[in-house]
């Protein structure tokens, strides 16, 4: 047994253990009994050291009469003993008398299981946190474990891996705990005292089996692991407490004849036999998960008529409902006298209520002027609700209720068509020199990169810090590769540099290969898995170094950023960094758009608002990229909105969420309606619109900037706290605009020009709230 370790002596051993522990079930039990109760005795007597309950298996083969009346005294003595053996049992005398009297107080005894052979079974619940057994174990260095071969004989299925390489052979109940991935023993290996202690991990019912874990990845056990029914104890034959032969282990007939057909067949030495035996067992486990399968399937039919047929009912029973409303209202109205057309009574659908809380007044025929005047309308009038109550949600955004009325407040700012920007390409050249003269005036923007636009572009010169190690001996270049592609294989951090670089360094080459990011491990762990790795590696020291924090888009780059480090080269579009090369055009409509959201957002602050604003528009068409997938915008589209949470006392009034609900609520009236939504609520899109707002937006607005598709945004003023776009390189901020788990990237801008030093004062708002 060897539990969670030892992954590489597994294989060889997988093939040997399952039919020897078979042949074992069938010639040893009895020696292997005799061996545990000898144990057991010492223990008993002190020898151990311990004073916790061990399990005692009877020696030899008693008749079956003994057996049953030593049981029928051992139950008793348990019972009076209660079920109290959890690990802060007292140490009075009288509990060391009972424990005399009573030396297996747990009732625990072996079972052979059809599967897993034989196992550790209790006769009386056992709390958790009990302490089961501290079992002595007999060590052996690796060495001499693998030196002695003990993998090859029974005894490779029994050792436990212990500290330093070297294994342990656990004594006691120790070596017959089967293993289970929900295990109820947890166990603890005590390198002084050359113990295992095992202690339950949940409470155990009674003629439950007492299964550890080997491993918690099956893959490296060498049996594959019987079906995990910890209770199952049907069929099962008694070790120990009532005569066993070995004709009552169904264990036994079935893989020794197995084994011994294969041997009559195919008259190979053992390996052979083993190798086959376990191609047996493998084919049984693959038919068993067949069965399992087309199990699974009949229960998943079985689900599906259940199903069915409760929708079949649960449609008859509404129907049934609807029927009894009908007649319920019929004889309403005959009561009331009137004419009992049930198909004339106009009652809203969704709320039923028991028809004795209904009454029913006449209406005027004239407000639905396409009916006929000769008859009476009715409605049926609910009893009043409480009031402040609401009685209807919100119309949808793209619907004739929201047109007309709503039972929402009435909105400050109505959805209305704003100007447009009032921008001429002179004007930026005004500036420009205005600027220039006054050294303040309009500038440029900056491009705020998300994490995954740093990831691409390779246009900065950064330089990340790795674990390298440096010989100039070429033999060596095999060795430290390996270990470089076994310490980060694939990792997405170092996927653009080369692993390798040699340099010619005075007269020398000197040879460097990076083996991970310098946060990655200490100097020691390295050293450690360079040591267990290859001796020749324990010579070298690694040294961190600077690389290139990313690949080449560029062949300038290239150039540069090889000089350091070989580094990938994928060409492609770099993220520029500034609006330092737009047309003076672009720039000139942007710095407008930027003063409008700041005159806005002084506007707000006069009304007495939260002083930020947003003006969103589409691009005039002379911008419009040139590229593959551009969806043009709406043209002439165009809003602008500001906080309104103290006006109308509403959390969710930020300035963004506004300007969102101003574009979809003008998508929905003319002359915008002529495109219908694809789905409800569609009207929110943005797509190809721009943003302009006056402050970094808060995540919340940034995430609907997202689900709204926007095409990008520019800002004023950054947040210190909570903003959704600006992301450090060190890790801060969320740089929700262009990530890579997110589904849709927009280009976010920051204003680098001159704010009037009065404006931006005005505009400050504290850092701790949310816009
Ligand atoms: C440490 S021994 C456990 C006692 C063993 N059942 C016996 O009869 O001696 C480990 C062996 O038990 C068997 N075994 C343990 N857990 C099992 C499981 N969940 N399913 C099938 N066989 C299991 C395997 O043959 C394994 O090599």
């Amino acid at each position: 047994m060897q539990p969670d370790h030892n992954a590489s002596s597994t294989s060889n051993r997988r093939s040997s253990s399952s039919s020897s522990s078979s042949r074992r079930s069938s010639t040893s039990t009895f020696d292997d009994r005799e061996l545990v109760s000898e144990i057991g005795k010492l223990r008993l007597a002190g020898a151990g050291g311990s004073r916790e309950h061990t399990a005692v298996i009877p020696k030899g083969r008693s008749s079956s009469s003994s057996t049953s009346k030593r049981r029928g005294r051992r139950a008793k003595e348990v019972e009076s003993n209660s079920q109290s053996q959890s690990v802060s049992e007292s140490d009075s005398d009288e509990d060391e008398l009972s424990h005399r009297l009573n030396p297996n107080p747990l009732r625990l005894h072996l079972l052979s299981h059809p599967e897993r052979g034989r196992g550790v079974f209790t006769g009386s619940p056992i709390p958790a946190g009990t302490i089961i057994e501290e079992a002595p174990v007999l060590l052996f260095s690796r060495e001499e474990y693998e030196e002695k071969k003990l993998d090859d004989t029974v005894l490779g299925s029994y050792v436990f891996n212990w500290s330093n390489g070297a294994m342990a052979i656990g004594l006691g109940m120790a070596s017959f705990f089967n293993h289970s991935s929900r295990p109820n023993v947890t166990f603890i290996r005590n390198t002084p005292s050359s113990t295992i202690r095992f202690i339950t991990c949940r409470r155990v019912e009674a003629d439950e089996e007492l299964c550890i874990c080997y491993t918690p990845d099956e893959t490296k056990l060498w049996f594959i692991p019987a079906a995990d029914d910890t209770k199952s104890l049907a069929g099962l034959t008694l070790h120990g407490i009532e005569s066993s032969s070995e004709e009552d282990s169904p264990l036994i007939p079935i893989v020794k004849i197995a084994v011994d057909d294969l041997i009559a067949e195919n008259g190979h030495g053992e390996q052979s036999v083993k190798r086959q035996a376990r191609e047996k067992r493998l084919e049984l486990a693959k038919q068993k998960e067949k069965e399992r399968e087309s199990g699974l399937k009949d229960k998943l039919n079985t689900r599906i008529e259940a199903y069915h047929e409760a929708e079949k009912k649960r449609h008859d029973e509404e129907q049934q409902q609807e029927q009894d409303e009908r007649e319920g209202r019929a004889l309403a109205l005959q009561l009331n006298g009137v004419g009992g057309e049930e198909s004339e009574i106009r009652a809203p659908k969704p709320l039923r209520l028991a028809s004795s809380t209904l009454s029913l007044r006449e209406t005027s025929r004239s407000s639905t002027p396409t009916s006929s005047s000769s008859t009476p309308m009715y409605e049926v009038n609910y009893p009043p609700l409480p009031e402040g109550m609401i009685t209807s949600l919100p119309a949808p955004l793209h619907s004739e209720g929201h047109k007309s009325k709503t039972n929402r407040k009435s909105r400050e700012q109505p959805a209305e068509l704003t100007a447009d920007l009032d921008w001429t390409e002179e004007d930026w050249e005004g500036t420009r020199a205005k600027a220039k003269e006054d050294e303040g005036g309009w500038g440029e923007v900056l491009r705020v990169k998300g994490p995954a636009e740093r990831e691409n572009d390779g246009d900065d010169d950064d330089l990340m810090e790795v674990w390298a190690l440096e010989f100039t001996d070429p033999k060596m270049t095999r060795v430290a590769l390996n270990l470089s592609k076994e310490i980060s294989p694939s990792d997405e951090r170092l996927r653009h540099l080369k692993r390798v670089c040699r340099r010619n360094e005075n007269g020398q080459e000197t040879c460097r290969i990076a083996l991970c990011p310098l946060s990655d491990h200490s100097i020691e762990e390295l050293q450690a898995l360079m040591t267990d790795f290859s001796p020749l590696l324990s010579e070298l020291t690694p040294i961190p170094f600077n690389v290139p924090a990313s690949g080449a888009r560029t062949q300038e780059q290239l150039r540069r950023k090889h000089h350091i480090w070989p580094i990938s080269f994928s060409p492609g579009p770099v993220v520029p960094s500034s609006s330092a090369l737009w047309p003076v055009a672009r720039k000139a409509w942007v710095s407008s758009g930027i003063r409008r959201v700041l005159d806005l957002a002084l506007q707000a602050k006069r009304k007495g608002e939260i002083p930020v604003a947003t003006y969103c528009t589409s691009q005039p068409s002379i911008f419009w990229p040139n590229t593959d997938g551009f969806i043009p915008p709406t043209t002439n589209l165009r809003a602008d909105s500001y906080d309104t949470r103290l006006s109308e006392s509403h959390p969710l009034r930020h300035a963004t969420l506004n300007c969102v609900a101003s574009i979809a609520h003008l998508r929905t009236v003319p002359p915008f309606t002529d495109v219908p939504p694809t789905r409800n609520g569609a009207d929110y899109l943005l797509t190809s619109l721009t943003l302009f707002i006056s402050h970094e937006p808060c995540v919340m607005c940034s995430m609907a900037l997202l689900h709204s598709r926007v095409k990008e945004v520019f800002y004023v003023f950054p947040r210190k706290n909570g903003g959704g776009f600006e992301n450090t390189k060190e890790g801060g901020g969320f740089g929700i605009h262009a990530r890579r788990d997110l589904n849709h990237r927009f280009e976010v801008w920051k204003w680098d020009g001159e704010v009037d030093e009065q404006v931006r004062k005005e505009l400050e708002i504290p850092d701790d709230l949310q816009l």
